[in-house]
């Protein structure tokens, strides 16, 4: 029945005040105020419907997605929106567009690469969308390997193919190119370039220039709403000052000149990137999870008490499955709030030419960028498997979120070569150990490596689990004998590279274990602080616990192999987790309904707020344009003369 909240028994039985977890849910009051307001603002807004996406043609859903782009920005012109209620009111929009690629990196490589001088010219036209930009840098033949990259841009004192840009294909002026910069016959490697693509006047490609989309990508709507392009240069010519120069100039004679700053900052764009996907991996993390937590609860199936069957959230495999995500999208979204501390830091700490955390702030967002991703979407499929058979419907909303952020497995860089940048990194911070460097930041626990070495676990009863102190030393303790293990595998080998190559596997493993100490070790940072609300810090203790502990048991290996823990206290873990699972059970929908989606955001028949599923389910169904007729297309041709000449055999 419309109008009845056929999950209000669950919301009665939460024992914590559900608004004050909205609040640390977005970050702070005021964040969640933008959030609320924008997320209604576009659910309200008919111009925003997005529940027909899966019907378009792949033209009809460009089309679409560039009218939506189109009507976003004239209501944040005509609202007179701030930068973070456009940042919000696009998000909830939910469509990949060019809009992400030009305000999400092309305008950020601008800020971080650009000149004053440049920054005067070209951020007034990117701000006011006088220009439409994308960021050029993969090429056919490289992706991951930058410094590989074969566009070359020659300096004539007299007088440069990518692929998979996005918003490249049909909509960006201008595009980020990466080329190899050669002056004076000498290749100074990859620099980052402003060229402009199309005509301001008729958006015809502009001479010299081939671009083109690149076709369709995987699933039904999904990342096809944009434009990821392919784009070839054959000789063309730009202005030497389109070279974007704030680390590094061209003289008008051709003159390389460095600053004395690290050739990895033109790499910073992907470093700010990454560490927005974090963020973001627990977005999408969240609304999977709200999806299948508020079905689980809707879904009766066997087991049935006096005629009234279980509900399948009730099932101890169910929470096994879905209560490990809901504490991921939690830590997620804390060791996200962390990162973007760190950035700010680390980018502060880079106008005063201070370098000294580059390293660490490479390796966290690489790392990071690369746990949050996968576990995300994996997560997602997960969720839709928690919901049988209704989660394959596209009206579950699940089947499309996959299929839209699986790429974030790949894209801003492949999650192994990721993770392997993230190896070098410790075992770098392993061997500085001998030369009496102190790490500092995320490794500085390798500092105590003696004791960590030595340490054995204190774990004698269950209860001994929800001990912050014991949780963290764990992971630390794994994560320390893994570098330290590889270090001195590593160190066999008389060549480092062939070492690191034929060890990249462990080296892999051991920087997981790392990035995996780094959540947990946020989480409870945050935990240490002021968490405000009724039962708001109980709940998220239990999450923080189920996060450490769910993770220790998916790794069970590696604290065994390195004799972090016994099996008995293995044994004790899970005994703790299946524990914490009953306890966050009366919590689970209140738990999701503080992530504060709308019904429109979600897109899930099966994530309704009221919990009204099966009517709409029905509803839904009939809607596709399979039933506008009740004899299908083809049955003249294909079906009656099957059945007609069946009939004649049977007589025969
Ligand atoms: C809103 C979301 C939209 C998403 C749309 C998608 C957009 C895209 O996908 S854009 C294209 C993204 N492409 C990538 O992410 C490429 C991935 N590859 C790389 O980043 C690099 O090729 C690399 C890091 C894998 C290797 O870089 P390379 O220059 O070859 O460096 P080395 O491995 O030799 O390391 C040298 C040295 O530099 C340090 N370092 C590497 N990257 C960075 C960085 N970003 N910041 C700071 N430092 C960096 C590295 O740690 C080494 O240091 P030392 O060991 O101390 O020498
Ligand atoms: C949806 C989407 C949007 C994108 N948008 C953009 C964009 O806007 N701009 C842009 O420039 N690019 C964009 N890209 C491209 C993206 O950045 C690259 O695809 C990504 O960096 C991975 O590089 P690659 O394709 O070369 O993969 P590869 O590196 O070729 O990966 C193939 C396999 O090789 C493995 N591998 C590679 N190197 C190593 C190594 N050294 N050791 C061990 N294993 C290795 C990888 O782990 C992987 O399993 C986009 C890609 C996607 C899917």
């Amino acid at each position: 029945m419309e109008g009845v909240d056929h999950l209000a028994h669950e919301r009665n039985r939460s024992q914590f005040d559900v608004n004050d977890m909205k609040i640390v849910w977005a970050g702070s009051r005021e964040a969640f105020e933008v959030s609320d307001r924008m997320s209604r603002l576009v659910a309200n807004d008919p111009a925003f419907r997005k529940d027909n996406r899966v019907h378009l043609t792949r033209k009809e859903l460009f089309k679409n997605t560039l009218r939506k782009a189109a009507y976003a920005w004239k209501k944040i012109i005509e609202l007179k929106l701030s930068e973070e209620e456009a940042g919000r009111l696009r998000f909830f929009v939910d469509e990949p567009a060019y809009t992400d690629l030009h305000w999400g990196m092309f305008v950020p490589f601008l800020k971080g690469q650009g000149t004053e001088e440049q920054l005067q010219k070209w951020l007034p036209l990117a701000y006011k969308m006088q220009i439409i930009g994308c960021y050029a840098q993969t090429e056919l033949g490289h992706g991951s390997n930058v410094q590989w990259l074969e566009t070359t841009a020659t300096f004539d004192p007299k007088t440069d193919e990518f692929w998979w840009p996005g918003g490249l294909g049909k909509v960006s002026t201008h595009a980020v190119v990466f080329a190899r910069l050669i002056t004076n016959g000498r290749d100074y490697g990859v620099h980052g370039f402003i060229v402009q693509i199309r005509s301001l006047d008729d958006h015809s490609v502009l001479p010299g220039i081939t671009i083109g989309d690149i076709g369709v990508k995987f699933g039904n709507g999904a990342y096809n709403t944009m434009d990821n392009g392919v784009m070839h240069f054959d000789h063309i010519r730009i202005p030497r000052n389109q070279l974007l120069m704030r680390f590094s100039q061209v003289t008008r004679e051709g003159k390389y000149v460095q600053s004395d700053v690290p050739r990895q900052l033109v790499y910073g764009t992907m470093v700010y990137v990454r560490k927005t996907i974090v963020i973001d991996a627990s977005n999408a993390l969240s609304r999977a999870v709200c999806i299948a937590t508020r079905y689980s609860a809707v879904r009766r199936q066997f087991g049935s008490q006096d005629g009234v069957e279980t509900q399948v959230i009730n099932y101890k495999t169910q929470q096994s499955r879905l209560f490990p995500l809901l504490a991921s999208a939690y830590a997620f979204r804390f060791v996200g709030e962390w990162l973007q501390w760190l950035y700010t830091d680390v980018t502060q700490r880079l106008a005063a030419n201070d370098f000294s955390t580059l390293p660490e702030a490479h390796a966290c967002t690489a790392g990071l960028k690369s746990i949050t991703t996968a576990a995300t979407a994996d997560g997602i499929e997960e969720c839709r498997k928690l919901c049988g058979g209704h989660g394959y419907l596209c009206s579950s909303g699940l089947p499309e979120l996959f299929a839209v952020y699986v790429p974030a497995c790949t894209y801003e860089g492949d999650n192994v070569v990721l993770l392997l940048q993230v190896a070098r990194f410790l075992v770098k911070t392993v061997s500085q150990l001998v030369s009496g460097k102190k790490p500092v930041g995320t490794t500085a626990y390798m500092g105590r490596l003696q004791h960590l070495m030595e340490s054995t676990c204190k774990v004698q009863k269950a209860e001994d689990w929800l001990n912050p102190s014991i949780v963290l030393e764990a992971f630390e303790v794994r994560s320390a004998r893994m570098s330290v293990e590889c270090a001195k595998r590593l160190s066999q080998f008389t060549n480092q590279e062939e070492g690191f190559h034929e060890l990249s596997p462990s080296l892999v493993e051991a920087a997981v274990a790392h990035c995996q100490l780094i959540i947990v070790a946020k989480f409870i940072e945050k935990l240490q602080g002021d968490i405000p609300g009724n039962g708001v810090k109980d709940q998220l203790q239990k999450l923080c616990s189920i996060y450490a502990l769910f993770t220790l048991h998916k790794h069970l290996g590696d604290f065994l192999s390195t004799s972090t823990i016994t099996p008995k206290q293995a044994s004790l873990a899970d005994d703790q987790l299946r524990s914490l699972y009953a306890q966050v059970r009366p919590n689970a929908v209140a738990l999701v309904d503080a992530f504060n989606y709308t019904d429109h955001y979600l897109g899930s028949i099966l994530g309704r707020y009221d919990g009204n599923v099966y009517p709409n389910l029905y509803d839904e169904a009939w809607k596709d344009p399979m039933n506008d007729t009740a004899v299908p297309d083809g049955y003249h041709e294909y079906i009656k003369p099957l059945l007609k000449q069946q009939l004649r055999n049977s007589r025969l």
